[in-house]
């Protein structure tokens, strides 16, 4: 079991926040960390890494204690068992892909953990390439491999594939849930892409403002009761005139929005589109 409970005081762009959250983890489950812009999110997988340092509370990992203000226990990122993903991959451009993993392995690693590790990612071909010369994609792979390299106890994904188009992400997907059962890991994924979390989750932690404001499985927090809702998330790819150009799922979508709304939407942007669903017909596709 993974238990923590964290606090510490945030500035938020309108003031003080007061950053409170505690929770246990199951072994080998996968959570995802959903929320507004400034909630929280990446504050809680940099306090669990150790990157930044709560105002009081605890960390216990099975037996271990990371953290504890009571009994003034801190361990450094490097004691922790973690491997942890970001967005911007924090790879060394220049070094190979091999050598990004060497630098990262334990010195009483089997000997073939590196080979295995960029089979697992199929990267076999490409481990004398140096970084810089990669794609997006690629670099998110060597990213995920180096994670990977000490056998974590906590695998911590803050928004690793959001930079990437739709197919790659998908493929990307399947290799986490892959390597997240293979590894029998704990994982943390922060994400802002609905359709992922529905995807790869076990359970949502919905932050807001600094705290849990509900959690549960993802069928729980993502989907409306029958309330006549049909709730769904995309993307906004464009502005055209009164209307809001929209990816969901595969498909685009033109939606008219009032004026006053439109001009608080960004490219970019994730939303989501509640739809009243009134006399629906149903017809099953064989
Ligand atoms: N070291 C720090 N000390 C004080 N405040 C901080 C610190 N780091 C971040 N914050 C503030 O805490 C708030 C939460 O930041 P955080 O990065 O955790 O948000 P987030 O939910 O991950 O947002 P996003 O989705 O935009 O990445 C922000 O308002 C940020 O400015």
């Amino acid at each position: 079991m993974i238990s923590f409970s964290l606090q510490k005081k945030l500035h938020a762009a309108n003031g003080n926040m007061l950053f409170d959250i505690s929770h246990n983890i199951k072994p080998c489950s996968f959570i995802g960390i959903y929320g507004a812009s400034g909630a929280g999110k990446t504050s809680l997988l940099r306090m669990l890494a150790g990157f930044l340092e709560p105002e009081k509370g605890f960390i216990k990992v099975q037996e271990n204690n990371w953290y504890s203000s009571n009994r003034k226990i801190n361990l450094a990122p490097q004691k922790r068992s973690i491997g942890f993903v970001f967005q911007d991959y924090a790879l060394f451009p220049n070094m190979t892909v091999k050598e990004n993993l060497l630098f990262a392995i334990d010195k009483a690693s089997p000997k073939n953990l590196v080979e295995e590790l960029l089979a697992l990612v199929e990267l076999e071909q490409l481990h004398n390439r140096k970084i810089q010369t990669l794609s997006g994609g690629q670099k998110q792979r060597v990213a995920l491999a180096r994670a990977l390299v000490r056998k974590p106890d906590l695998l911590l994904l803050d928004e690793p594939l959001s930079a990437l188009d739709e197919e790659l992400r998908d493929k990307l997907q399947s290799l986490i849930l892959n390597v997240h059962k293979q590894f029998n890991l704990t994982t943390l994924l922060v994400s802002h892409d609905i359709a992922e979390m529905i995807r790869l989750a076990d359970e949502i932690l919905f932050i807001k403002d600094g705290v849990v404001e509900k959690s549960g499985s993802p069928v729980e927090m993502f989907a409306a009761h029958n309330n006549g809702t049909l709730q769904l998330g995309g993307i906004v790819i464009d502005k055209i005139n009164d209307e809001l150009c929209l990816l969901i799922g595969r498909d685009l979508f033109r939606i008219k929005v009032d004026a006053t709304k439109l001009i608080s939407f960004e490219k970019g942007d994730s939303v989501m589109v509640n739809l009243e669903t009134k006399d629906v017909k149903l017809k099953k596709l064989v």
